[in-house]
């Protein structure tokens, strides 16, 4: 058996076509478009080219983007008092802050003086704690584009055996609570867990997301499993690889991930979608004072 490729740059771009005729309509009947506040502090590589695109992503939907780019050294005061600003500031809609953050910030602070009606991440613990009650508010990018691709398979997901391999506050842990919400047996496994290959052998869904190319061996993948590569994984010839043995479990898997073209768009454009929905909700505090 060969696995079915799920397109998630194609199926990304769906979902930020649908979100830009959603901004039109807005415009259409005299609302604001969407704002995007993205805070960068320090100047990690990386993260100047995500926050790239997601500015261009912004730019693209019609949304308005606000960009802080702080210096390495800006101090836990400074960046609380930004926080705070754009949290008053009517045009903004969403608020990004990029994370890693420099290790003198504490991030868990940061994150949670956020507004929870601007967490477009999904990051605050009102958000999650919503997600966790089944009362989904703004939900993590990541795990609510990865159901998104799981959907986009046509495969009746309730009651499958999902099983997550990695337990991160921004991955594994919200994927297991969307996971539950959608019907699945939700199993995580961690640095702790103690045979995995036994643990994904009942796997009808494998969500991998740890950062170490070739964690999962392609044999340990059950025949028709749908496999979620989150892992991106430079090494050191320039080749983006996940978390997966790809060749192997493509060869086993009923669908599976690429990487890179599978869950990194579609984290990008569940991004736009939060950002679209904040706006949505925003429109009503604003009418209701
Ligand atoms: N506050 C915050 N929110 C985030 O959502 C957040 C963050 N901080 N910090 C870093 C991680 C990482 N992340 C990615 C998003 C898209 C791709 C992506 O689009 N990847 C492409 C290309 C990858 C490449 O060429 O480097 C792909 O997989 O096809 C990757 C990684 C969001 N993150």
């Amino acid at each position: 058996m060969s696995a079915n490729i799920i397109d998630g740059k194609q199926i990304a771009e769906n979902v930020r076509n649908n979100v830009a005729s959603a901004v039109e309509k807005r415009k259409a009947e005299g609302l604001r478009v969407p704002g995007l506040a993205v805070v960068l502090v320090g100047n990690d590589p990386a993260s100047e080219v995500y926050v790239r695109n997601k500015k261009m992503d912004c730019e693209k939907a019609g949304f308005r983007s606000f960009s802080y780019d702080l210096k390495a050294d800006t101090t836990q005061e400074q960046l609380l008092k930004l926080v705070d600003e754009l949290n008053e500031k009517p045009e903004v809609d969403g608020i990004l802050v990029q994370l890693p953050l420099p290790e003198h910030l504490d991030a868990n602070l940061i994150l949670e003086r956020i507004k929870p009606h601007k967490d477009v991440d999904g990051f605050h613990p009102y958000n999650l704690g919503r997600l966790a009650q089944r009362l989904p508010a703004l939900r993590p990018c990541t795990p609510k584009g990865i159901i998104t691709l799981l959907e986009s398979t046509g495969e009746k997901i309730r009651g499958m055996n999902a099983t997550i391999v990695g337990a991160s506050n921004i991955v594994g842990r919200p994927m297991a609570m969307e996971l539950l919400l959608a019907g699945c047996t939700v199993t995580v496994t961690h640095r702790f867990t103690q045979d995995l290959p036994g643990t994904l052998a009942n796997a009808d869904i494998v969500v991998v997301a740890v950062g170490k190319p070739g964690l999962v061996k392609g044999e340990w993948i059950k025949e028709g499993a749908i496999v979620i590569d989150v892992g991106i994984n430079r090494l050191e010839n320039g080749k983006l690889v996940g978390d997966v043995d790809y060749d192997i479990a493509a060869e086993r898997a009923g669908w599976i991930t690429p990487v890179p073209g599978g869950v990194g768009p579609m984290t990008r454009a569940a991004l736009l979608e939060n950002t679209l929905q904040a706006a949505e909700n925003h429109d009503i505090s604003l009418n209701q004072g």
